[in-house]
């Protein structure tokens, strides 16, 4: 059998993320877990993570890292005959070594995107909550404006995305990224991507991610942290 594969995406706000994660996805047949749609999955179903998570969200702050853990990697445990892509974790040096004390990453992708880039395309995302669905008005808009494709419900444009908040929010991801990325480099599978565009960084992951998916398919490589 041949085995798994597991990956991280990294990148700050606006950077790409979810809309290279969907592509990877898509085309490569992986799981994308995001740990955005897991806390707001335990927000809306009331468990006791969600509800304790709920309360630093609120607050415009990160979920501390023993809340994000305990609310994560059991639901990792649950993916250990699927292959993965997991994007938004780990954000700090604490989430990534309790990562790595339950599984193996085979590649930690990074995306490097300049700061007016970022900033631009964060004055135009709208997501649909309930679902996590993310459009651009000028990338990727909705067929009808101001509504999501699927469900027709509004579109909603986050407080932590408008200009003011921005420069301060990507600010604290290089000061808390830096020491992930020097641990991923450390283990030899960073791949950093620079670029403005993604539909530029997509086709180097695309070839990246052909080289190491096909010889790596299947074997469950997380181990039970219980
Ligand atoms: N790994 C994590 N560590 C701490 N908090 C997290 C983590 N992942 C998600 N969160 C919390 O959940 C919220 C929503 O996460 P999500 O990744 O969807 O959105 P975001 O912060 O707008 O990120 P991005 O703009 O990079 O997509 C975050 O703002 C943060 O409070
Ligand atoms: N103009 C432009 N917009 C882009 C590009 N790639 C992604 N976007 C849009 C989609 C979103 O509205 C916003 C942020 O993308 P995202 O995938 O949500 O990023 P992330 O926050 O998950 O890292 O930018 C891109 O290459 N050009």
């Amino acid at each position: 059998m041949s085995k798994l594969f597991r990956a991280v995406i990294m990148g700050p706000p606006g950077s790409g993320k979810g809309t290279i994660s969907e592509r990877i996805a898509h085309n490569f047949g992986l799981k994308h877990l995001s740990s955005g749609d897991f806390v707001r999955e335990n927000i809306s179903s009331k468990t006791d993570a969600g509800v304790l998570a709920k309360t630093y969200i609120n607050k415009g702050l990160l979920v501390p890292d023993h809340v994000m853990t305990r609310l994560l990697l059991p639901r990792l445990e649950e993916m250990t005959k699927y292959s993965w892509l997991l994007d938004g974790f780990p954000r700090t040096l604490a989430q990534a070594e309790a990562l790595n004390s339950s599984c193996d990453l085979d590649v930690a992708i990074n995306l490097n995107i300049p700061l007016e880039t970022l900033k631009e395309r964060l004055r135009h995302r709208w997501i649909h909550p309930p679902s996590g669905r993310v459009y651009n008005m000028c990338f990727n808009p909705p067929r009808i404006q101001g509504l999501d494709d699927i469900t027709g419900e509004a579109l909603i444009q986050q407080e932590d995305d408008r200009p003011e908040a921005l420069v301060a929010r990507l600010r604290h991801y290089k000061d808390v990224a830096k020491p992930v990325i020097d641990f991923y480099k450390a283990k030899g599978i960073l791949y950093t991507f620079s670029d403005t565009e993604t539909d530029r960084i997509w086709p180097n992951i695309n070839t990246l991610l052909s080289t190491k998916i096909p010889a790596i398919q299947s074997d469950a490589r997380c181990a039970s942290t219980r």
